[in-house]
């Protein structure tokens, strides 16, 4: 019983830490803030287009995948910045590899948008 009520506050301390984590993310990274203006804009289309709920599934999944990859992109800058501060050839080719997999996800999420949105307008 008494480790059953630790796993269970060892796990809500978990998601306080998390919680605490996208904050940081939200309050400090540029390029999350914009991905959040594009996610509201995109979600305001999604009601004005009267999308479907598969759309609406892929549209929120795609919004997800994008937010998540740039929060694990600035935590390797974090690491990244906080293993070698100093200009370094190979800290330089890991960020551009950690910047690469957001640039994946959003080139995805445009041609994604792009199938839900074109039929619509044109
Ligand atoms: N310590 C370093 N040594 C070498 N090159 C670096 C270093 N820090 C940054 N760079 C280069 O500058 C680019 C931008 O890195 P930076 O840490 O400023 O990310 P950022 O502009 O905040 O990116 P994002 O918009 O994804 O948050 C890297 O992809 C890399 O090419």
């Amino acid at each position: 019983m008494q480790k059953k009520e630790s796993f269970i506050s060892n796990r809500l301390k978990s998601v306080g830490y998390a919680f605490n984590g996208m904050f940081i993310l939200i309050q400090t990274e540029a390029s999350i803030k914009i991905q959040l203006v594009i996610a509201v804009f995109i979600t305001m289309a999604g009601f004005y287009f009267n999308i479907s709920t598969t759309e609406w599934m892929i549209q929120i999944g795609m919004i997800g995948l994008v937010m998540s990859i740039e929060g694990i992109n600035t935590a390797i800058e974090y690491l990244s910045d906080f293993v070698h501060p100093e200009n370094d050839q190979k800290i330089g080719l890991i960020k551009d590899v950690a910047a690469g997999a957001v640039f994946i996800a959003s080139i995805v999420a445009v041609i994604v948008a792009g199938i839900i949105y074109l039929p619509k307008m044109l």
